[in-house]
């Protein structure tokens, strides 16, 4: 096994591992892409204030997310389908998550159902809510996350419908995948991916939507996907939706500032800052170039979080520098999961979470806390010049 120091050597081996269909999934943003790549090209434009002979001893990265003590200001995204990057994904990133004391966040689009996550980890999960059509499912879902236990809801607000994605139309995306000639001779290079995945077959040829009773194949995720998300979801419905669950309620798909003060009305107890990795609107606001206006609208009054394009802990470290409370990976956790499973998760974490307190440390910085706009050098245009 090569050694492993960054996230993209992660991606090098995911790549390398995994049928080009679920690959795709993973490293498509909408239409053009332009958001997906601003997500990240605009973390490198912010830059870092060195600082020297400041005492470094005792440093730590711990911190809290909605009142959960973490080990450091990142928690495991909601990511569908993570049980097709590695046979029983979604229990692996969660036990990754668990032992590392980060926040693990099951997705609705999931293979492994809220129940399987649950009985193969001690601690408390976030569940990821999508609003369904049909409410007497909806009232199960959150019903099923409350009996597992689950410290948050998350719940999605910016995919009512399925933002374009060309590569996933063009690969006829499934689950299980659909065994047309081109899936059949990719599927024959990624035998340690399928060897996996046929130990699992109760999974893989079970219940393919975890959460959704009956749905044992999402031929068409996105025909599955129009068929039963509700584009009728409103702020009525998300306080509707909070009143319901009673818990700890997290929005998340917050890009503009508008919004933002909705989302604090509903008596939302966070937001996640995020254009769902690039995946919906395509064209938006990277989420870190967003960031500042919601929080100068916001900050002091929600706890704000914030997603996209965190690729290492730099850009943890950026992000919480500008006032994010806390952060998520998507794509990172995936590349380690889809490479190694369980160990590979655990490696992503610590990667990020060596390059968070290296960096801390050369910017003379010792607690989260103690993180602010000060190491930063952030360029005058930065937020841009709108109109
Ligand atoms: C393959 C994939 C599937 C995703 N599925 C979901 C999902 O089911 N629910 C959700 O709220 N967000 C979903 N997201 C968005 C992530 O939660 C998160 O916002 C995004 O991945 C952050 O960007 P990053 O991947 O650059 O870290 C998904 C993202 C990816 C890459």
């Amino acid at each position: 096994m090569p050694v492993i120091t960054t996230i993209e050597d992660l991606h090098r081996i995911y790549r390398r591992r995994v049928p080009k269909m679920f690959y795709d999934y993973c490293e498509t943003g909408s239409w053009t892409e332009q958001t997906f790549r601003d997500n990240s090209s605009d973390f490198a434009k912010i830059r870092l204030r060195q600082r020297v002979a400041v005492d470094m001893e005792g440093r730590s990265t711990a911190t809290r997310m909605i009142g959960q003590d973490v080990a450091m200001p990142v928690a495991l995204a909601p990511v569908g389908l993570t049980g097709m990057q590695a046979a029983d994904g979604e229990i692996k990133a969660a036990r990754a998550a668990e032992k590392f004391g980060v926040p693990f966040t099951l997705s609705t689009m999931s293979i492994c159902s809220i129940e399987d996550v649950a009985a193969h980890t001690e601690k408390p999960f976030w569940f990821q809510l999508y609003v369904m059509r049909d409410q007497d499912y909806l009232a199960n879902l959150i019903e099923r996350a409350r009996a597992a236990n689950c410290s948050a809801l998350v719940l999605t607000l910016d995919l009512q419908i399925l933002g374009q994605r060309h590569k996933d139309l063009k690969n006829g995306l499934s689950a299980p995948p659909k065994m047309t000639l081109p899936t059949m001779a990719n599927l024959a290079t990624k035998w340690g991916w399928g060897l996996e995945m046929l130990q699992t077959k109760r999974r893989f040829f079970g219940n393919i939507i975890g959460h959704a009773k009956g749905v044992t194949d999402a031929s068409s995720l996105v025909d599955w996907t129009a068929g039963n998300f509700d584009p009728r979801l409103d702020w009525s419905q998300v306080k509707k939706l909070k009143e319901d669950w009673g818990g700890k309620l997290i929005l998340k798909g917050i890009l503009d500032a508008e919004d933002a003060r909705r989302a604090l009305d509903v008596g939302a107890d966070a937001i996640v800052v995020s254009n769902h990795g690039g995946r919906q609107l395509d064209g938006a606001l990277s989420s870190i170039r967003a960031l500042p206006s919601i929080l100068r609208a916001v900050g002091d009054q929600i706890e704000v979080h914030v997603d996209g394009g965190i690729r290492s802990g730099q850009d943890v470290l950026k992000a919480v520098a500008l006032g994010a409370k806390g952060t998520y990976i998507g794509r990172a956790f995936i590349y380690g999961l889809g490479a190694m499973g369980e160990a590979g998760v655990t490696r992503a974490l610590e990667v990020i979470h060596k390059e968070l307190d290296t960096t801390m440390a050369l910017c003379g910085r010792k607690t989260i806390a103690g993180l602010d706009r000060d190491i930063l050098l952030v360029p005058k245009d930065f937020e841009g010049d709108w109109v």
